[in-house]
């Protein structure tokens, strides 16, 4: 194994890099044969040699077989290094002799993390896929129903396989006698659907601005998505304490009321402005149909004919009311809960969260430490985790983990849960569908293969 001769001497992170890169694919590569990399120091001079082997009867064909698959990886994933035949005899372990290159490679202490067979014993009453340790690949994994209210992260870029983690952890909720919410932000759920009830359009359910319990968090919800200043903010609590004495809520008597605000300067003059401009969206035709003017939010009667529910949110097409109705919806169903112990526990699963599980959103981050206590488990489903709340990542308890390539994001994965260096090295190169798992079932994070589901 040779560093090529162009690179700079000193520079040889490249290397180093380029040599990682080949032993984490080489690692989730499936084989009946074994390497190993034997580094041998003489005097300053250190030379390298990846060693393949296996023990059997003649089976030198199927090694340089192997030999050829991985000279064709590292001339992709490691351009600088060369691989050299080098025969063995039968009493040396093959060393290349030529030390005229750079000094490669360091020694390497990576071990991967697959469980072995003592650590198979996992509990779980949901079965999410199998393990990926070649000799363990038939072996179920999966994670507890009593774990759920403690909520679950499901994270990785677009195609790494979250909605289809998602739909496997719904359907067999689904089954066990939860109620499950999807909030399909895109709508890709509907067209897998069979057991699930779609809301899209004009079956969306209408919630009322001004009938939800806590103002504060009424007001938290839009001063986010419709981006309030503080004063804009203040204006809108006084706005809201006033229009729950009114019938029902609509432009009109939102202008009326703003109009009664007495406003003594200009400044205050442009505030009242702004703040009407801001939430005008809720009045326009697409608001009317989402938003009630004077019916009572009622979410009880839907949950009880239909156990499982799929919010087409991308029936939605202004991305302010789309974010608004999401986020009104949750309450709608978490206070239902939190003010009336109800029958059937709930999973509220929450694809693309990022838009909508901020960072500074009180309400949002209130709710995902407030609601276990009550039987409703959170699934957060997100390619972002960097733009969510460090809230989210703190109140997960399972995290499932997909490919994932961002440098930042992946910082903020493993800083969450202390992964190890090799898993955290694998999060960009895995397929989609492998995931890495922490589960308080599993003593460690292992890697996983999860079942494929074609319709909840
Ligand atoms: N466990 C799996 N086994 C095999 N293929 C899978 C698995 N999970 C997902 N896939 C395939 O990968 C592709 C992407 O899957 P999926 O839509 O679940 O990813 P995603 O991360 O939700 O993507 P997006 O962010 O775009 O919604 C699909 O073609 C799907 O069939």
């Amino acid at each position: 194994m040779l560093g090529k001769q162009e690179l700079d001497t000193q520079n040889n992170s490249i290397l180093q890099r380029e040599l990682d890169n080949l032993l984490d694919t080489l690692a989730r590569h499936s084989s009946e044969i074994d390497y190993t990399i034997i580094t041998y120091v003489h005097k300053r001079r250190k030379t390298s040699a990846l060693v393949l082997f296996k023990k059997c009867d003649n089976c030198e064909e199927e090694i340089l077989e192997e030999y050829k698959t991985i000279q064709e990886l590292a001339t992709s994933i490691a351009p600088h290094i060369v691989l050299q035949l080098v025969k063995p005899t039968k009493d040396l372990i093959p060393m290349p002799n030529s030390f005229g290159n750079i000094a490669y490679a360091r020694v390497f202490d990576r071990v991967y993390d697959s469980p072995k067979s003592e650590d198979n014993n996992i509990d779980f009453d949901i079965e999410l896929g199998t393990l990926t340790t070649p000799e363990l690949s038939s072996v179920p994994v999966g994670i507890r129903t009593s774990d759920v209210f403690r909520h679950i992260g499901i994270f990785g870029t677009t195609g790494s396989g979250k909605s289809n983690t998602a739909s496997i952890i719904a359907s067999q909720l689904l089954e066990k006698g939860f109620n499950v919410v999807i909030l399909d932000w895109h709508g890709e759920y509907i067209e897998r659907s069979k057991n699930f009830k779609v809301l899209s359009n004009d079956s969306l359910v209408k919630l009322n601005i001004l009938k939800f319990n806590s103002i504060d968090d009424t007001v938290e919800i839009l001063s986010d998505v419709l981006q309030l200043t503080d004063p804009q903010r203040f204006m809108l609590y006084i706005l809201l304490m006033k229009l729950k004495k009114y019938p029902s809520f609509n432009l009109k008597s939102f202008i009326s009321v703003l109009s009664q605000i007495e406003s003594t300067s200009n400044w205050s003059k442009e505030v009242k402005m702004a703040l009407a401009r801001k939430m005008y969206p809720i009045f326009t035709a697409e608001g009317k149909k989402i938003f009630a003017s004077s019916d009572s939010n009622d979410i009880t009667t839907l949950l009880q004919s239909y156990h499982g529910i799929i919010v087409n949110l991308s029936s939605i097409k202004n991305i302010k009311l789309r974010k608004i109705y999401s986020l009104f919806l949750i309450k709608l169903i978490t206070d239902l809960y939190m003010d009336n112990k109800q029958a059937m526990p709930i999973i509220l699963i929450i694809e693309e969260a990022h838009n909508y599980f901020s960072t500074d959103n009180d309400f949002t981050n209130k709710l995902i430490s407030e609601v276990r206590k009550f039987g409703v488990g959170l699934c957060i489903v997100t390619q972002s985790p960097s733009s969510i709340s460090p809230e989210v990542m703190k109140n997960t308890n399972i995290k499932i983990i997909h490919s994932i390539k961002s440098d930042l994001d992946k910082h903020i994965i493993s800083d969450s849960m202390s992964l190890s260096s090799n898993l955290v090295n694998i999060m960009d190169k895995l397929d989609p569908g492998d995931a890495i798992l922490s589960a308080p079932n599993i003593k460690q994070p292992i890697i996983i293969k999860i079942n494929k589901i074609n319709y909840i």
